[in-house]
């Protein structure tokens, strides 16, 4: 029997290897491809087509026509290629227009999520990259975050129940991925790829991270990614420790100080954050949890600044062992 891998570039078995050792998606499975018709999807489409022999996966394409002006054609585009591939299509059309990113790409997981699940598929993959996720990380640094917002794009997470999100390309940089479409001569639908560019983080993309590659490091973006890596485990290990602390220190009557004190820092912070999440209509800021944090070892009746909680406005107060919500 002749040897597929034999064809393989180092791509190909880089891929390979990352989706055995992190367990990405197993043998036999049923895998439904997001493809936006990018190059980053028709990529992960010719790479799960070459490895299925060795997986021995079902595969099938999944793709979302938002109805964006901008795009007639990607569809039928997309559906050729799928019958190129000698793949199953799905074809998802938008009820309505949405006007944010945001919220476009929160419609695109949900109805690929519900296929996924209905027609039995365990696993939905996206072609998210390592610069994806080198943008993602400098985007929310920009703006203020910590740990948990730089480790964003995980290479897998549940979806919906019995299907799992995956994205095995995320070590692969944009530039790489481009010259394997070129080698293959892959059909990419090049206005997919400048769609996905005209969102917010289009100027970290074309701007910024060619600064920092030119100036400071070529291998910026898989920098980054690596960084983006690390710090997932590291979140991972803290979140654990903090959900410990919170079953104890949680309860209806405010945050239990005792249970808080002599924790370092990092978990405290994860704790009181943690609080205040199911406690105020908006995400806290970090000005508010660390007003929180400095009440675990404050005398009686110290009090934050009012904020806007689910009851209305109120602000956090010592008050013994507790620290609980008081409103005028
Ligand atoms: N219209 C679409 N139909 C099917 N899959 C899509 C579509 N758009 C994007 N995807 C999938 O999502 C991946 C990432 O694309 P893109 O960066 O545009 O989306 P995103 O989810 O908004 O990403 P990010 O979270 O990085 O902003 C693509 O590689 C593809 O797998």
């Amino acid at each position: 029997m002749r040897d597929e891998s034999r064809d393989w570039t180092p791509l190909h078995a880089r891929v390979h290897q990352e989706l055995r050792r992190r367990q990405l998606l197993v043998r036999g499975a049923r895998v439904l491809l997001a493809v936006s018709g990018g190059q980053d999807s028709i990529c992960l489409l010719k790479l799960c087509r070459d490895l299925q022999p060795k997986w021995n996966w079902t595969l099938a394409i999944a793709h979302c026509d938002h109805r964006w002006p901008t795009d007639p054609g990607i569809a039928t585009h997309v559906e050729r290629v799928a019958r190129e591939f000698g793949l199953p299509f799905w074809l998802i059309v938008a009820d309505r227009v949405e006007e944010t990113e945001a919220a476009a790409r929160a419609w695109r997981y949900r109805v690929l999520g519900d296929l996924a699940r209905e027609r039995g598929f365990a696993a939905l993959a996206t072609g998210h990259t390592a610069s994806d996720r080198a943008e993602t990380l400098l985007y929310n640094f920009m703006r203020g975050a910590g740990a948990d917002g730089l480790q964003a794009l995980v290479w897998q997470r549940p979806l919906v129940p019995n299907v799992r999100l995956v994205r095995p390309l995320l070590t692969a940089t944009r530039t790489e991925i481009k010259a394997f479409c070129q080698e293959f001569q892959l059909p990419v639908w090049e206005d997919a790829t400048n769609r996905e560019l005209r969102f917010a983080r289009a100027r970290i993309r074309h701007e910024l991270l060619p600064y920092l590659s030119e100036h400071f490091n070529p291998q910026v973006e898989s920098v980054l990614a690596q960084t983006a890596e690390v710090l997932r485990a590291d979140v991972d290990y803290l979140e654990a420790q903090a959900a410990d602390i919170a079953n104890a220190a949680i309860a209806p009557e405010g945050l239990r100080r005792s249970r808080l004190r002599g924790e370092p820092l990092a978990l405290q912070r994860r704790v009181v954050r943690q609080w205040l999440q199911t406690e105020l209509a908006r995400a806290p800021t970090f000005a508010q949890i660390d007003a929180v944090v400095s009440a675990i070892n404050a005398p009686q009746r110290t009090r934050s600044s009012t904020m806007a909680t689910n009851y209305g406005r109120a602000w956090a107060e010592v008050a013994g062992d507790w620290i609980c919500w008081r409103t005028e």
